[in-house]
């Protein structure tokens, strides 16, 4: 038996292959209770198709994934959904014309346990579920409005707000700060830190750099399926391959910089 803390969730040789493209490739990686697993890559690195493969959305073509010590293997979104895995999309996923409001009581309710329409009545603990996640993403005082009037920010909290509605275990966020500004990239880290802290274990896909290396306590970098690099956040800019196939020199140099002048502060 080893003495080190048991992983949250195991991937073991996971490959996921279309057609004889192999989006992900014999990808092996643990997931630490309580850690932020930060995931980069250039496009088409095959990030979002391992977060599609954990959270049951396509099946993997070969190898094994484990969850708080049972395999998820093979089985579908809903019962990985109801286990503690949560997540949200790089592109917004809601129910435009439903409110904010009731779209996180949608997310209640079928997040929770299997539910079969007909006959869908929202229970008043998924309804106070609803208002307490809108709450902690900062949404409460939004909650009539219509998903699909809201701006770009507003959405990707919304998509928070119905992952974290299911109570996860472990959280996996897609491009969480894509396509907003400086401050509006500070609310979220901000938001995600508390949910850290709160005890969820988060997982994190993100092109902005200075974001992911900032939050994360551990980086893996993607290429063509595979990890290239996996370690500490103050290792990226320094590792060769990374800098070469992702980075380039000057977002590496000014991540450099960026991590030593946080050291010296
Ligand atoms: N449903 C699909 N059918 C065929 N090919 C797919 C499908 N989904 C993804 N791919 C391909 O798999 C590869 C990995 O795509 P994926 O979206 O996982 O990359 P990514 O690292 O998330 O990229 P990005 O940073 O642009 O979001 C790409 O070549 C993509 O075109």
């Amino acid at each position: 038996m080893s003495s080190l803390a048991e992983a949250l969730l195991s991937c073991r040789q996971v490959s996921r292959y279309f057609g004889s493209l192999a989006a992900v490739k014999d990808v092996s990686l643990d997931v630490m209770p309580g850690e932020v697993l930060g995931i980069g890559g250039p496009n088409g690195a095959g990030k979002s198709t391992l977060f599609d493969v954990i959270t049951g959305l396509v099946p993997a073509s070969a190898g094994s994934i484990s969850f708080a010590g049972r395999s998820i293997s093979g089985k579908g979104a809903d019962e990985i959904c109801h286990a503690g895995v949560a997540r949200t999309f790089q592109l917004n996923a809601a129910f435009e014309h439903l409110s904010v409001q009731e779209n996180i009581e949608v997310a209640a309710h079928f997040g929770s346990t299997a539910r079969i329409f007909p006959g869908f009545r929202v229970a008043a603990s998924a309804r106070a579920a609803a208002a307490e996640s809108l709450e902690t993403v900062g949404l409460i005082g939004k909650s009539a409005q219509r998903a699909g009037a809201l701006p770009v920010f507003d959405r990707k909290l919304l998509m928070i707000a119905g992952a974290i509605v299911t109570k996860p275990k472990i959280l996996f966020l897609d491009e969480p700060v894509g396509g907003l500004n400086r401050d509006e990239i500070d609310l979220i880290q901000a938001l995600i830190e508390r949910l850290r802290t709160s005890g969820m274990t988060i997982v994190v896909i993100e092109h902005v750099m200075r974001f992911l290396l900032t939050l994360s306590s551990r980086v893996i970098i993607m290429h063509h399926g595979e990890i290239i690099f996996e370690g500490l956040p103050g290792q990226v800019a320094e590792d060769r391959t990374v800098v070469d196939i992702y980075l380039g020199q000057g977002a590496a140099q000014r991540l450099r910089a960026h991590f030593s002048d946080t050291q010296h502060a």
